[in-house]
C-alpha cells in the first residue's frame, strides 16, 4: 500500500533522514519508534508532502508521489495526525471533522454517520469549540478528521504525547479498531514502548536519521527497544 524506497530529506545542506526504506501494509500498524530529536516527525513530513525529499521515493497503491505536494497527497490516500494534533481550537467539533472532507466526496453524509458512530463522544460533543475538549478527545477529533478522507495510509506522529495513561490505552483500544474495520495501512511514531508493543505489527528505531533496529509483532526485543529509547 505505500512503499518508502531510500528517502533521503534535509534541511537546506543539514540531511537528517540518511537513506530510510520501508513498507506499510494493509490493515498492518508499522511503528516507527525514537528519542526526540531523531528525524521521525521529518520522515512523517516529507510522506505526507509538508517536505519535499531530496531523493528517494514514496509509492501508493503504485502511484509514486513523492514530488506532489501534500493536497494532491491526500487525493492519492494518505491522511495525517499531526504531533500535537493541531485540531482549530475556535471552530466547533463538526467543523473541525468538516473540515477533513473531501469537498467533491459523494458520501459526506455517509462519511459524518461513520466518524460519529465510531467516536461516541465527539456526536456528544458536535457543537462544542474543539479547543474546549481534553486532550485525549482532541485526538480522537484529529483521528475522526483524517478517516473522513478516506485515506489508505493513516499517519500518526506521536499520538500519545501530552496523553494520560488511562487514555493511552483507549487510543490504542481505537487504532485497533481502525485497523480491523478499515482498509488501510496506519503509521505510528512513538515513544511509549507499552501503547506501541499493544498496536504495532512491524516496528522500527529511528537513530540520527537511520533504522538501526526491527521487529516483528510477537518477536519484540523489549529490552533492546527500551536501551534505544533511554536517554
Ligand atoms: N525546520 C527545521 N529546520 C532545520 N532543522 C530541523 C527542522 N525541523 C527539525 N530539524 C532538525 O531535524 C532533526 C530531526 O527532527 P525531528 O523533529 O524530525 O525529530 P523527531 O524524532 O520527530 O523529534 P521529536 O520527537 O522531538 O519531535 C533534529 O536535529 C531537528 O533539530
Amino acid at each position: 500500500m505505500l512503499s518508502i524506497k531510500n528517502l533521503h530529506v534535509a534541511y537546506g545542506q543539514s540531511e537528517v533522514v540518511h537513506d530510510i526504506s520501508f513498507e506499510a501494509q494493509p490493515r498492518q500498524v508499522t511503528a516507527i519508534m525514537g528519542k526526540n530529536g531523531m528525524g521521525k516527525s521529518t520522515l512523517m513530513k516529507s510522506i505526507i508532502g509538508v517536505i519535499q525529499p531530496k531523493s528517494g521515493s514514496v509509492t501508493i497503491d503504485g502511484t509514486e508521489v513523492q514530488d506532489w505536494d501534500s493536497c494532491k497527497r491526500v487525493g492519492a490516500g494518505i491522511a495525517y495526525v499531526p504531533q500535537g494534533r493541531q485540531i482549530f481550537s475556535k471552530l466547533t467539533v463538526e467543523e473541525n471533522i468538516l473540515s477533513g472532507l473531501n469537498p467533491r466526496s459523494p458520501n459526506k453524509a455517509d462519511l459524518m454517520r461513520d466518524a460519529y458512530s465510531m467516536f461516541n463522544v465527539l456526536y456528544d460533543m458536535r457543537k462544542r469549540k474543539g479547543g474546549n475538549l481534553s486532550g485525549g478527545q482532541q485526538q480522537q477529533l484529529a483521528i475522526a478528521r483524517a478517516l473522513v478522507s478516506e485515506p489508505k495510509v493513516l499517519i500518526l506522529d506521536e499520538p500519545t504525547e501530552g496523553i494520560q495513561p488511562s487514555i493511552i490505552k483507549d487510543i490504542a483500544r481505537l487504532l485497533n479498531q481502525i485497523k480491523l474495520a478499515k482498509n488501510l495501512s496506519i503509521i505510528v511514531t512513538e515513544q511509549v514502548l507499552s501503547f506501541t508493543i499493544d498496536i504495532a505489527d512491524h516496528m522500527y528505531v529511528i537513530e540520527s536519521g537511520r533504522f538501526i533496529h526491527s521487529d516483528d509483532k510477537g518477536s519484540i526485543n523489549e529490552e533492546k527497544i527500551k536501551g534505544y529509547l533511554s536517554v
